[in-house]
């Protein structure tokens, strides 16, 4: 679809948001944004050339408000947070051109139904990749060295003298470390795990990834990589053959030393079978960026194990990631409107 034919399109709606209805008399598209605490940098860019409306709250836009308010918008501004499905494409309309997701992950759109309506796709890889990297990092060795642990006994008088066996956990010199899902994310953990001197790096992946030999890492299949792996972290999308991948027949083939990593997305776990397995020590520990449900609910069995860290999904959380994919999240709105090539585009 052309930029002329979402304005005729657009000039036909009849809005029940509060959108300009009439793009002739405007000249300006409409964009929702499904949050008021989206980055400014990209909102800036939106606001110069759209009428832009916003959810006003710094949370998701609850779903009967937005299928309400997303109605005659040529854009939306989303985040993984919100679910674009058929029932919120048919009552954004037909105005409706692209979905720009600030996010890597794209799970939460349908993605099937956007191409049948011709809706482009817009999301934000490799700029948050260093990020998301740093993050998974930051968490293997949190959970390995038990951090949040240590501090907490720190705090509270559990610090009674230096103690030569007390707070010790594996360390990843020596190690062999398995990567599940070799993308850019998992390549980008695979460099700089390669940093700390492990012995070994194992990746799953559908395919065999070129870069692989540089980094030095072995394709392996998935038993084999459970098998063999001290730490197993999953940087795997969340897609049908992913789902709950991470079961209990797989924490079972892990060695009962191992520690699990998880900054992808929840689904790809059993989150039941994962609890099992840190219960009985089937595993040493879990450290979780992703859960299902997000956020993870206060009573979660997670939160009550010792040897289970868990973050609120931060994997992207620096400034500077967070205001790129801002940007990138305007960019992508601003190039399908004006029918020009995505900067980054889901294919
Ligand atoms: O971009 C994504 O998909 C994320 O999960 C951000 O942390």
């Amino acid at each position: 679809m052309i930029y002329k034919s979402v304005a005729a399109l657009s000039r036909s709606l009849v809005s029940r948001s509060g959108f300009v209805r009439n793009m002739s008399e405007s000249g300006r598209f409409n964009v929702y944004i499904t949050r008021s605490d989206m980055p400014d940098v990209g909102v800036d860019q939106l606001r110069k050339e759209c009428d832009v409306k916003l959810w006003e709250k710094p949370s998701p836009v609850p779903r009967a408000e937005f299928l309400k308010s997303v109605a005659g918008a040529n854009a939306i501004y989303c985040s993984l947070s919100d679910r674009i499905d058929k029932e919120l494409l048919d009552a954004a309309g037909p105005g409706l051109k692209v979905v720009s997701t600030i996010s890597v992950g794209y799970d939460h759109i349908d993605v099937q139904e956007c191409r049948k309506r011709g809706i482009k796709i817009g999301y934000t890889p490799d700029v948050l990749t260093d990020a998301t990297a740093e993050l998974t990092l930051a968490l293997l060795l949190s959970t390995s060295r038990r951090l949040p642990e240590a501090q907490h006994e720190a705090r509270t008088g559990g610090w009674v003298s230096w103690a030569p066996t007390w707070m010790t956990g594996p360390g990843l010199a020596g190690s062999t470390v398995g990567i599940v899902g070799f993308g850019r994310i998992g390549q980008a953990v695979a460099r700089r795990v390669k940093a700390f001197n492990t012995a070994r790096i194992l990746y799953f992946n559908r395919s065999e990834r070129p870069e692989a030999k540089e980094i030095g890492a072995e394709k392996v299949g998935f038993d084999e990589l459970l098998g063999q792996s001290d730490f197993v972290i999953c940087c795997a999308a969340l897609v049908p053959e992913t789902k709950e991948v991470f079961n209990k027949s797989a924490f079972d083939k892990m060695k009962n030393t191992a520690v699990f990593v998880n900054t992808s997305r929840g689904g790809t776990v059993d989150q039941d079978a994962l609890i099992e397995a840190l219960k009985t020590n089937q595993i040493r520990a879990a450290g979780l960026d992703v859960t299902t449900p997000e956020p993870l609910p206060l009573d979660s069995p997670l939160f009550k194990l010792k040897n289970c860290v868990v973050l609120p999904h931060i994997g992207s959380a620096s400034i500077e990631a967070r205001n790129t994919m801002s940007e990138l999240t305007a960019q992508n709105i601003l190039a399908a409107l004006n029918g020009k090539d995505l900067p980054a585009e889901l294919k």
